[in-house]
């Protein structure tokens, strides 16, 4: 059989890749990552399936390549134990399509990746493709476990919500482990607690919103306590009613303007509006944006333009953030189903102790090797 490999060039040297699937996790492929590929072909004799895809990114890494050669069942352990020089070993995870690259740090409190190759990483033409890349890093003030992140920008975020799904599950798969599990987790937004369930599912322990104008950060006046719930917010030309919540990353969260006060999300222009809320005056830190749909008191509909990262198909912390503001703005219970373009979360914000938790799915995508 014929099959094509490219060649590299650029900041990434030459060197065949190999990527995993994760149903079938050690049908191998080489692959290569460039700014700029030149194609060849070389032979290759096995009868085996290139590969089954679900993934439109793995179709696009996949049809760049190649020749299948298939150790079964390695565990992924021993895989990413490897320790080449100049070589990353990776997974590629999503949690309802907002997808990251895995990066087992728990040897170092340095990021194996700089923010410029994250950058470069997460390109979806050029790269692996990503909404960002996580490192699982050794634990501080007593945690198991330290996550951070850089997002596809190269902009380093304080949490990511379903990023820290993702994390717990390659935690498991790392160590080894089966069944029910949680873990403590240092992030720039403090300590995070996710419950891998029975199921499979992660739930996750979000801690506390932060609504305090100046923390979240906006400066936005407050007007509910130190809150900013219901705010006008001009934003070019149109004037929109927002609620801002930090998750220890930044939200603003709307459902709707001046006008026409309830969103219909799916006629939205979220690549022009987007940008212009992340880049406006009153979020000093930048922000991700959240355009709600109301259903029902217990069901909503979202979508999100993150800060650093653009349109993705799911925001967990967006999420908490908007069933948090709903709350505020009285147009929804505390026990919400979120619908986002990727799918659904649970998200449930707990009077008692004042905690967010969200539930949703986490699942592998492929493992692979990229060299830096
Ligand atoms: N997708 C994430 C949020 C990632 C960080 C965000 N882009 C930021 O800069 O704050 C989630 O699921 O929460």
């Amino acid at each position: 059989m014929a099959a094509v490999a490219a060649a590299i060039s650029n900041s990434f040297t030459t060197l065949p890749h190999r990527y995993f699937t994760s149903t079938n996790r050690f049908r191998s492929l080489s692959l290569s990552i460039s700014t700029s590929i030149s194609l060849s072909t070389i032979q290759s004799n096995s009868p085996r399936p290139i590969i089954s895809l679900k993934n439109p990114n793995f179709r696009l890494l996949a049809s760049a390549a190649m020749n299948v050669e298939a150790p079964d069942k390695i565990p992924a352990s021993s895989f990413l134990d490897r320790r080449e020089s100049g070589i990353l070993h990776f997974v590629k995870y999503q949690g309802l399509g907002n997808d990251f690259i895995l990066v087992d740090n728990r040897d170092s409190t340095e990021p194996r990746v700089t923010p410029e190759q994250a950058v470069k990483l997460c390109d979806r033409n050029f790269g692996i493709g990503a909404d960002g890349v996580i490192f699982a890093m050794p634990g501080t003030n007593g945690t198991d476990y330290s996550m951070r992140i850089f997002n596809s920008d190269g902009s380093e975020p304080e949490m990511c919500g379903n990023g820290v799904r993702c994390f717990a599950r390659f935690i498991a798969e790392l160590e080894n482990l089966q069944g029910k599990q949680s873990f403590t987790i240092h992030t720039g937004a403090g300590l995070i607690v996710p419950e891998i369930q029975e199921d499979g599912k992660v739930k996750v322990d979000m801690g506390e919103p932060i609504l305090k104008a100046s923390d979240v950060p906006t400066r936005l006046p407050a007007n509910k306590d130190d809150a900013v719930v219901k705010s006008e917010l001009n934003v070019d030309g149109e004037t929109w009613n927002v609620t801002c919540v930090s998750m220890g990353n930044p939200h603003c969260v709307t459902f709707g303007t001046k006008e026409n006060k309830d969103l219909l999300v799916d006629n939205l222009n979220l690549a022009e509006i987007g940008p212009k809320f992340e880049h406006h005056a009153v979020f000093p830190a930048r922000t991700n944006t959240e355009f709600v749909q109301v259903y029902s008191h217990s069901h909503l509909k979202m979508c999100v333009w993150e800060r650093g990262a653009g349109a993705t198909l799911a925001c967990g912390t967006g999420a908490c953030a908007t069933v948090v503001a709903a709350v505020l703005e009285g147009r929804a219970g505390r026990n919400c189903r979120v619908d986002l373009p990727g799918g659904p979360l649970e998200i449930e914000w707990r009077e008692e102790n004042n905690h967010v938790y969200m539930t949703g799915p986490a699942e592998v995508v492929f493992y692979g090797s990229v060299s830096l």
